[in-house]
């Protein structure tokens, strides 16, 4: 069962987030460089707001890394927010004075819900009379938190079982780049140096374009990413119990990242489109060993990896902040209003893409240390190794 357990905290506009990672050996390579790289793919992309212009992510490790490499003790790491000084008395966590805080624009009470964001559902569970104590952990901020955990995370893939993993955006509202292109390693250089991610450069173009309608009309957008990981072996999570199977295990971690509302394991919802005959992945044998035709499955079958490439998509759905303010109730008052907007991205899809990332990358990690265990990273790698050399069936 699962060995590493991770956890982040922290609000938007508070000091910093906050994140923990336990459960991983020693030896794993990993700087604030590293990182701060990955913090900083994470603020690409067309679309996204004014914040991201200037947000910083400062990175700093409170805990379990020594000159480079993790010690085997809980890795903590602090993502500082470059918004605080603006906020210290709105977010602060002891009281302050009602009478400063009344003074305060910033302050205001948000009592105007945005449709489509956890504002009136999470006042309405929590007793809250505005929406800035639910907004302020419900937003994305937070992602970038599991961005930092999911650094750590590949470099324990990539240092135990060599494993690597790309994203790309397949689509953007009714932009589709071209079905079954799939990048590699190689092309994350040019995939971050896109606007959109996006690999088909006319499609990179055509999605640019629609991000700038869309801001025109004061609207939103939402799109498609999928996540590919290169070098799972055979074998992680298990056919044996249903919180075991992997794919049961990456779709709740993507499915659990703000504003994602559908998860495909593979070709997904495709599968339920064609007969048999078209849906699996047929099986041979080659100079190689027993390999697959296809790769229609998305490297899973029954909660096991198949040993061939990992491919999940994740559906976003459009950004709930829309400028041309949604029909909502002002709650203090019971009338019909319009929602409240201060500024927000028009288009997230490119960051949730790094974002996914993350999620598969701590999945796939948590997998492979529950099958491999080892508390360096010499001795997971030699068990990785032993089990590949052993394999039953190849
Ligand atoms: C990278 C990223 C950036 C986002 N930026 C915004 C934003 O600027 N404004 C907004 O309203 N929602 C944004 N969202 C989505 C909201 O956080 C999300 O819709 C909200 O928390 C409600 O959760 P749900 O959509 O999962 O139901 C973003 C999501 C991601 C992944
Ligand atoms: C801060 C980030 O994204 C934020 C996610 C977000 C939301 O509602 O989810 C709303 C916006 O927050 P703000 O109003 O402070 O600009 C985004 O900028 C980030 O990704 O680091």
């Amino acid at each position: 069962m699962s060995r590493l357990r991770w956890l982040t905290a922290g609000e938007s506009h508070g000091p910093a987030l906050v994140a923990t990672l336990e459960g991983l050996p020693a030896g794993v390579p990993i700087t604030t460089e590293m990182v701060a790289d990955h913090l900083a793919r994470r603020r690409l992309g067309y679309g996204r707001g004014a914040r991201m212009k200037f947000e910083q992510d400062e990175v700093t490790f409170l805990g379990g890394v020594r000159h480079g490499l993790t010690m085997g003790s809980p890795v903590a790491i602090m993502v500082g927010n470059t918004e605080w000084p603006k906020w210290e008395q709105v977010m602060a966590a002891d009281p302050v004075d009602p009478e400063v805080l009344a003074n305060l624009a910033r302050n205001a009470p948000l009592t105007r819900p945005r449709p489509g964001h956890a504002d009136l559902a999470g006042m309405q569970k929590y007793g809250f009379d505005e929406a800035r104590p639910v907004l302020e952990r419900a937003s994305a901020r937070e992602t970038a938190a599991r961005v930092a955990l999911g650094a750590v995370a590949r470099s324990y893939l990539k240092a135990t079982a060599g494993i690597e993993i790309v994203s790309h955006v397949v689509e953007l509202c009714s932009v589709k780049a071209p079905q079954g292109v799939y990048p590699t390693p190689a092309d994350v250089e040019k995939l971050d140096a896109d606007p959109l991610r996006c690999l088909d450069a006319d499609a990179s173009k055509a999605m640019v374009a629609e991000v700038d309608q869309a801001h025109k009309d004061g609207d939103t957008l939402g799109g498609v990413v999928e996540v590919l990981a290169y070098g799972v072996p055979v074998g992680l999570g298990s056919h044996v119990h249903w919180d075991r199977k992997l794919d049961a295990r990456l779709a709740g971690a993507l499915m659990g990242i703000q504003a994602i509302k559908g998860v495909e394991i593979g070709d997904g919802f495709e599968l339920a489109r064609v007969p048999g005959s078209k849906a699996h992945d047929e099986i041979v044998n080659t100079p190689e060993g027993i390999r697959r035709v296809s790769g229609r499955s998305g490297g899973t079958e029954g909660g096991l990896t198949t040993g061939e490439l990992l491919r999940v998509r994740a559906a976003m759905k459009p950004i709930a902040t829309v400028p041309r303010a949604l029909k909502t109730v002002d709650v203090s008052t019971g009338e019909a209003a319009q929602a409240h907007h201060q500024r927000s991205d028009v288009s997230a899809v490119p960051a949730a893409g790094i974002v996914a990332e993350a999620m598969v990358a701590l999945v796939l990690a948590d997998a492979v240390a529950e099958k491999f265990g080892g508390d360096s990273v010499t001795e997971t790698r030699r068990n990785v190794q032993a089990y590949l050399d052993n394999l039953a069936i190849r």
